[in-house]
């Protein structure tokens, strides 16, 4: 791929990437992977090259203790890093790698949407939250919106709660019900992939639920990659889960495998919480 993608990465309808992973004999449809990866902050390097295939319309949990790497894997994903760190390797998504210096990176974070810990949404009402980023790419047919709107809180879980007042400010909304918006916001795009931080680390455990329930709806749709501290979270959400330990990834796996048997003596320590 050459320089003349420079605000160009226009995807819209294009198809997945056909590369196929190999898990177990069976082949898998790929979302996305990375060859190599490497990141470092100045002198420390947080990340060592993690080579990892992400399933189409499948949830991947991202585990491993604290400094392990996990967020700075997961914030390279969409070029949250460029400033604070150096990112070498391939990041390979619909035949293009979109680590590459001349990516339109603002382009490509509507295919690749990113959620964080904290609910951050914006101080607008809650179908301006929805509407704000589309209505900078120049949506304004109302109609639409307000369709957008919809079904982005629907498949956010979130619509039959705030249905009748949308024109209502969305920092008056629970921390639960702000996560589900900023999930609706992310969707509202239109994204093949949603990366999430920890988003249910700084919920109550109904909200963390509901979370959880409307990320298993969400992956008919969108491929998910989820960092977690949380064991159970992660053996109840994900199809797939990658240990990560010191910056690398030790093993990676179906999830029942990796929480029943797991092959290598780290992996078996840290589910079994003896370190973390
Ligand atoms: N912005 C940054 N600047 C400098 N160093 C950083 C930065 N972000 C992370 N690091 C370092 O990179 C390493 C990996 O951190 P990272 O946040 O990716 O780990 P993590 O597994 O996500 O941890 P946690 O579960 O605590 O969030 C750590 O040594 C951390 O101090």
């Amino acid at each position: 791929m050459t320089a003349n993608l420079q605000g160009s990465l226009n995807l819209t309808g294009s198809q997945p990437d056909r590369h196929i992973y190999q898990m177990d004999n069976d082949k898998h449809e790929i979302a996305l992977y990375t060859k190599d990866l490497q990141v470092s902050y100045g002198n420390n390097v947080a990340l060592k090259n993690a080579d990892l295939s992400f399933e189409r319309f499948k949830i991947t949990s991202l585990i491993g203790a604290s400094g392990s790497g996990k967020s700075t894997f997961l914030r390279s994903l969409n070029r949250m890093n460029d400033d604070v760190a150096t990112v070498d390797g391939q990041i390979m998504y619909r035949g293009l790698d979109i680590n590459s210096h001349d990516i339109d990176v603002y382009e490509m974070r509507k295919h690749i949407g990113m959620v964080f810990q904290r609910p951050n949404p914006f101080a607008k009402s809650i179908s301006d939250n929805i509407t704000f980023a589309l209505k900078q790419h120049g949506l304004h047919d109302k109609a639409k919106l307000a369709e957008i709107v919809e079904t982005s809180l629907k498949q956010a879980a979130l619509w039959d709660e705030v249905k009748d007042d949308l024109k209502k400010s969305a920092l008056s909304l629970s921390g639960g019900q702000q996560q589900r918006l900023v999930i609706a916001r992310a969707i509202a795009m239109k994204p093949d992939i949603l990366l999430l931080d920890e988003p249910a680390s700084a919920l109550d455990p109904i909200s963390s639920a509901k979370i959880e329930d409307t990320l298993m709806e969400l992956k008919k749709h969108y491929t998910i990659i989820i960092v977690t501290h949380n064991m159970q979270q992660a053996s109840r959400i994900s199809d797939y889960t990658a240990f990560f330990h010191t910056g690398e990834v030790v093993e990676y796996d179906l999830t029942r495998k990796i929480f029943t048997r797991p092959k290598v003596q780290l992996t078996i320590d840290y589910v079994n919480g003896n370190f973390g």
